[in-house]
């Protein structure tokens, strides 16, 4: 990538960027950096994001770090590049991030990005969630991008403490994928399931976030 592609970003060197991010700005900026260099030669973001990478990206995986419990263990569920389980990482220090991804491509980018963004409360962990299940829990479980609420949820309940929240980012469709998964939510044990809207900066589409609680029974 040019210094000229770099710049079809329209908010590249946007002021309101290092305001908003605070104290994470460094690695923020750090890992804008490094997936414009190689996110689209490893495959990781398309050519075409790079022009969006803040707003679709970036500032809308930020918006789970509001979302995210006091303290604990945070698993991204499907990590791939690293949204939102790096800019989680970066933006809530108070919080250890499980990187969860099952390529082995993506593990490697993964590490990479952990190392030289210095993010001592992240760590990557190679498998998919039904295969870890039992082996780690956390007190949320972030996604973005993995597969349908339905899935999700059944993969996810296995993997949260009692009282634990899913944190799914998804479209404009949530609320019809929410409505959809009424049956597998009471089955699976959730409770207090609800679509917020998060939104970053001013001027940027706020993110469809869906919130559940695992109640820490399930139905039978
Ligand atoms: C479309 S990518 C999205 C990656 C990232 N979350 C993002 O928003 O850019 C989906 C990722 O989920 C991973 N994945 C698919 N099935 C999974 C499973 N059962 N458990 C964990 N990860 C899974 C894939 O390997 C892939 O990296």
């Amino acid at each position: 990538m040019t210094v000229a592609d770099e710049h079809l970003d329209p908010l590249s060197g946007d002021p309101r960027l290092p305001t908003f991010f605070g104290a994470a700005w460094p690695q923020i900026s750090s890992f804008d950096a490094l997936l414009r260099r190689e996110g689209p030669v490893r495959g990781l973001v398309g050519p075409r994001e790079l022009g969006r990478l803040w707003e679709r990206h970036l500032l809308n995986s930020a918006t789970v770090a509001g979302l995210l419990p006091a303290r604990g263990r945070v698993i991204d569920l499907g990590s791939g590049a690293g949204l939102p389980g790096v800019v989680a990482a970066a933006m809530r220090p108070d919080l250890e991030v499980v990187l969860l991804e099952p390529m082995l491509r993506r593990t490697e980018w993964l590490t990479e990005v952990v190392e030289t963004l210095g993010l001592t409360n992240a760590r990557v962990l190679r498998g998919r969630a039904q295969d870890v299940a039992g082996a780690i829990d956390a007190d949320a479980v972030t996604c973005r991008a993995v597969a349908a609420l339905d899935k999700l949820l059944a993969w996810s309940a296995p993997l949260l403490r009692r009282e634990g929240r899913l944190v799914a980012l998804k479209g404009e469709r949530a609320p019809e994928e929410l409505d959809l998964a009424k049956l597998a939510l009471r089955k699976l044990g959730y409770v207090d399931a609800q679509v917020r809207q998060a939104a970053s900066i001013d001027g940027i589409e706020p993110t469809h976030v869906v919130l559940a609680t695992w109640e820490g029974t399930r139905v039978r």
